[in-house]
């Protein structure tokens, strides 16, 4: 099962997305639809609602009367954090029933208008953000949905910014053209990443292009930053810590466009009891059989005690599995912080990686490293370098 969170902001064109996904094979779990039904009339949430509000917010027939609680919470902060705290918790257990009632081989795509605000990226296996600047959406939701202008911006203020939208962004669908233009994009989405994604995650496999070094990327670390979320919501207190490592956490240094994660775990016991719960959130086992062809690729530095990979066909990651305070643990942070504190020596890095045309990335630069190493080593002894706190960056 894979599970995939849709958002964006009121008007962005969620429901345009999703609908596509929906033809497309999708399974969709519509947060605002769920939100509608633990309010209908004779449910508990209804009446935490008339306890929290009073009998003004209903209909003279008994419902809800949405505008009524609509003009309360929006503009009101203190009045909005009562209702998301009376609803959210009863829409995250209906959520969690239709997730346990949904086939092995979906693909459930959450819509989830308050994604970003409530920090709920990590629970996904992917985010998509649907975005359309604010003043387009305000005109489509005045002309289309025939809302007043100041609801609209009333409800735009009440949600995140589209910074912290782009932050949590996996896969950002931009809408600000004409709705003919969407539809390929999602369709693209749908065959080159969703099914193989999610057959990835069911099957315990992965597939890559062979990577080629290209220009560093200053995303990055934000895209890493998101997969640490992920693997800490899915290894709890067995992560000791999670870093962003490898080239790619290195500023301006050219790389294979692969993320390196490094989880620090306590013991080789743990390491193993991961396993499954590594696989379910995306990231299976690197090679775990003899005629799996990947396994000639073994970890390049040969220092992991596991290696795992990410299965999204997307964003090609490696995350090392390794022992709190092991030679190869702590190496990895070393030379992380060293490059980062010695300009120079990334662009001899640069230079030695881009003169070479042998590959896989293992292979051109394991000569650099291995000379690297023992320089870096020394580094941390006279700098007295302890790693920092922990951190995906
Ligand atoms: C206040 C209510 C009754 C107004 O109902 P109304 O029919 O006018 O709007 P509807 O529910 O269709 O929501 C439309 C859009 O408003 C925005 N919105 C709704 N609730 C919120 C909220 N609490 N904070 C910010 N934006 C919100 C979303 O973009 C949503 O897609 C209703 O929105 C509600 O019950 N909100 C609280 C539940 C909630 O947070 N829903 C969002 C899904 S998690
Ligand atoms: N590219 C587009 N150009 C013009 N109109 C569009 C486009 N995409 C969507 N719309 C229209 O804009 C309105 C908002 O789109 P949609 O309902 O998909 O957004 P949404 O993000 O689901 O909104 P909500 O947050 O209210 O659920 C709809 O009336 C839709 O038909």
């Amino acid at each position: 099962m894979l599970r995939v969170g849709l958002t964006g902001g009121i008007g962005a064109g969620k429901s345009t997305v999703s609908s596509t996904l929906s033809e497309l094979g999708a399974l969709v779990v519509d947060a605002d639809r769920i939100a509608r039904e633990v309010v209908q009339p004779g449910t508990p949430g209804l009446a935490a609602v008339v306890e929290a509000f009073g009998e003004g917010v209903l209909s003279p027939d008994g419902t809800l009367d949405r505008p009524a609680l609509g003009s309360r919470v929006f503009g009101d902060d203190e009045a909005r954090r009562v209702l998301n705290g009376v609803l959210h918790p009863l829409i995250g257990a209906r959520t969690a029933e239709l997730v346990a009632a949904a086939p092995a081989d979906a693909v459930l795509l959450h819509d989830v208008p308050l994604l970003v605000e409530n920090r709920m990226g990590a629970v996904f296996h992917l985010v998509v953000v649907v975005h359309t600047p604010e003043d387009e959406r305000v005109d489509r939701l005045v002309s289309q949905r025939g809302m007043t202008e100041a609801d609209a911006r009333a409800r735009i203020a009440a949600q995140a910014s589209d910074d912290d939208r782009r932050a949590a962004a996996d896969v950002w669908l931009d809408n600000s053209g004409a709705p003919d233009a969407l539809r390929p994009l999602v369709e693209q989405l749908w065959q080159a990443r969703l099914v193989p994604y999610e057959r990835h995650v069911r099957e315990r496999t992965w597939d890559r292009p062979r990577p080629v070094l290209v220009p560093a990327d200053p995303t990055w670390p934000a895209q890493a930053r998101r997969l640490a979320s992920r693997l800490r919501l899915v290894l709890g207190e067995a992560a000791l810590r999670v870093d962003h490592v490898g080239p790619t956490a290195v500023a301006g240094l050219d790389a294979e466009d692969v993320l390196d994660l490094q989880v620090t775990v306590r013991s080789p016991a743990a390491v193993d009891g991961l396993a499954d719960a590594l696989a379910d959130g995306g990231f299976p086992r690197h090679g775990g059989t003899h005629d799996d062809p990947k396994a000639e690729h073994p970890d390049p530095a040969g220092r992991a005690e596991r290696l795992h990979v990410h299965a999204d066909p997307g964003r090609p990651a490696n995350v090392h599995l390794r022992l709190d305070g092991s030679p190869g643990q702590r190496l990895a942070l070393v030379l992380r912080d060293w490059l980062r504190d010695q300009p120079e020596v990334v662009a001899e890095r640069t230079a030695a990686v881009r003169d070479t045309e042998v590959l896989p990335r293992a292979a051109a630069e394991q000569p650099w490293f291995d000379a690297a190493s023992p320089r870096a080593l020394a580094w941390a002894e006279l700098t007295g370098w302890e790693p920092g706190p922990p951190g995906a960056s």
